[in-house]
């Protein structure tokens, strides 16, 4: 038997502590409608359908037309509702147990990240504070279940206020749908992507370091809006709209997924975005999938492990070693030498570039789409990421891998913001500062340079070997070193002893010379020696 088991009075095992056996109705004044759906369900975990589960959430018996709230639980589900309730009974579990919980898991390896969901009673918010005070983590995502898709209010007024003033403050990201939102700030109505932007602001003021509020509610919306407010700027976050009854437990599906990719090492924007994306693939892939009576079905978050078409889009992602050996066109240079931008950037891959730029500073837009497109074709049939230099709207238009923007192109939070999660955003970066912004920015990886005198790009630093590694170890991005390197220099680059640094980005070493491929086989082979001895 657990030490703690005999801690509790028998009366406490298996039934409510006395303070949660009223009827919340009272409480919660009109918002609380007995006997009405219940048919959300909260957790620590993705969707599920029947059986039972234990962890942090909340039950509601629709049956008896109470609202059972405790600390953890165990809880009886299957995907039968409205009239029924999709919980059929709540087992809650002590406030002492769940702060012994807490310590056990806390105390004994250093937790990244916490993500808490429904969390019914003002006795369990407070030891999850005090938990979070007494055992600090890197992140805290707050995902305040408190109102039911269906519009159940499924907390207390003492609960929230709980929230808003204990945990809110401790949260890095907090996720309210537009009713939870709502809730938070007393009931005001939300109905159009602005007034989602001033209640993620309006619950920024309670404290959390980012507020991203979930409009899969908006009426009249045929996209999937979300706004993400950081304490500067309100990102909007636009995804496809997937029409499907199967949504049972989606919010809870995209904070985890936040939670999960903050503890990988991803900045706020990114984590939300590849956890939107993820949802809305799940979503998409098992839109019409039958399971169960209810009327919400469980979604499919498997869909990678089955689905080729899936892990095919997932492969082609960033990958950090592609900044090997990093090949940057120049229109100037290739009209010097008689080639066209496809030969160069054929001549490149096959001397064994790892990633190629175009940087086509004269070509007016109609011009550039059509010579990207064509050099996209030849990139993918080798299977090298291809990204565009400055323009946006060009790789939006050829379907690029990505974009390499500098401090005074668009914003690389707004070149994720347009590109989403899938695509490379890459950033020209010569302070420490603004490599810490690229990674808030939700940048893959920054380019850092001048590290030599460069002809190639008029009146810019040279930052030196010190510049370079200063700015490396303060990123928290992968780096590529760039300007003025040649095969003749860039083992020095490569050498000065930070792990991030993972290649050379290279434009006249390259293309300002008669034969690229030869060129590009010497350097590469440079590159593939130094990684050896690296290792
Ligand atoms: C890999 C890489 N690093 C830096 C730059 C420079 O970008 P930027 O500062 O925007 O200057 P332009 O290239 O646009 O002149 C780059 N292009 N690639
Ligand atoms: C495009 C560019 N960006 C730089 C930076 O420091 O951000 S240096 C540079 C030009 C690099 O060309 P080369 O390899 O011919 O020196
Ligand atoms: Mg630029």
């Amino acid at each position: 038997m657990p030490p703690y088991q005999s801690e509790f009075p028998q009366g406490q095992q298996g039934g409510f502590p006395p303070q949660e056996q009223r009827n919340f109705a009272n409480e919660q004044g009109g918002d609380y409608r007995p006997g009405s759906t219940g048919n959300y369900g909260q957790g620590s975990g993705p969707g599920f359908a029947g059986g039972f589960r234990q962890g942090p959430g909340a039950g509601y018996n629709g049956d008896a037309g109470q609202y059972r709230q405790g600390p953890g639980f165990v809880q009886g589900q299957n995907s039968t509702g409205p009239v029924e309730g999709q919980w059929q009974g709540v087992h809650p579990v002590p406030e002492e147990f769940v702060k012994e919980q807490l310590r056990s898991v806390l105390s004994d390896m250093n937790v990244d990240v916490v993500k808490t969901g429904m969390i019914p009673s003002v006795g369990i918010v407070k030891v999850l504070c005090n938990s979070l005070r007494e055992f600090p983590v890197r992140a805290l995502v707050v995902d305040p279940v408190m109102v039911s898709t269906s519009g159940d209010v499924l907390s207390a007024p003492s609960t929230l206020a709980e929230y808003r003033d204990e945990l809110l403050p401790m949260a890095d990201i907090v996720t309210p749908n537009l009713k939870e939102a709502s809730a938070l700030l007393g009931g005001i109505s939300l109905e159009t992507v602005g007034d989602m932007c001033s209640a993620a602001k309006a619950i920024h003021s309670f404290g959390p370091r980012n507020v991203l509020v979930k409009g899969g509610d908006l009426p009249d919306s045929s996209d999937a809006i979300d706004v993400l407010f950081d304490g500067e700027q309100c990102h909007e976050l636009r995804g496809s709209r997937i029409i499907t009854r199967n949504t049972h437990g989606t919010g809870c599906t995209l904070a985890s997924c936040i939670a999960a990719e903050l503890a990988k090492g991803s900045s706020i924007l990114q984590a939300v975005w590849v956890a939107k994306m993820f949802v809305e693939s799940a979503l998409n892939y098992s839109k019409d999938i039958v399971i169960g009576n209810g009327p919400q079905g469980p979604f499919d978050h498997l869909f990678r492990l089955k689905s080729r078409a899936y892990n095919a889009g997932q492969t082609s992602r960033f990958n950090a070693d592609d900044l090997l050996l990093y090949a940057v066109t120049d229109s100037r240079m290739n009209k010097k030498w008689g080639r066209s931008i496809t030969e160069a950037v054929r001549a490149c891959i096959e001397g064994g570039a790892t990633i190629v730029q175009l940087r086509e500073k004269e070509a007016n837009t109609r011009e550039f789409v059509e010579s990207a497109e064509a050099c996209l074709q030849i990139c993918r049939s080798h299977g090298v990421p291809l990204l565009i230099n400055d323009r946006v709207d060009v790789a939006l238009a050829c379907d690029a891998d990505g974009v390499h923007v500098g401090q005074s192109d668009m914003p690389a939070s707004k070149a994720r913001e347009l590109l989403g999660p899938r695509k490379i955003v890459g950033v020209s970066c010569k302070t420490p500062a603004q490599a810490e912004q690229a990674w808030v920015d939700g940048a893959d990886y920054i380019g850092c340079g001048g590290v030599f005198p460069t002809n190639t790009k008029e009146n810019n630093p040279t930052l030196g070997f010190d510049g370079l590694k200063t700015v490396c170890l303060a990123s928290k991005l992968p780096v590529v070193a760039i300007g003025g390197i040649n095969a003749g220099n860039a083992r020095s680059v490569m050498e000065i002893g930070v792990r991030n640094l993972k290649g050379v980005a290279v434009v006249s070493a390259l293309f300002d010379r008669d034969c690229v491929g030869t060129e590009t086989q010497r350097l590469r082979s440079v590159l593939v020696d130094v990684s050896v001895t690296r290792c």
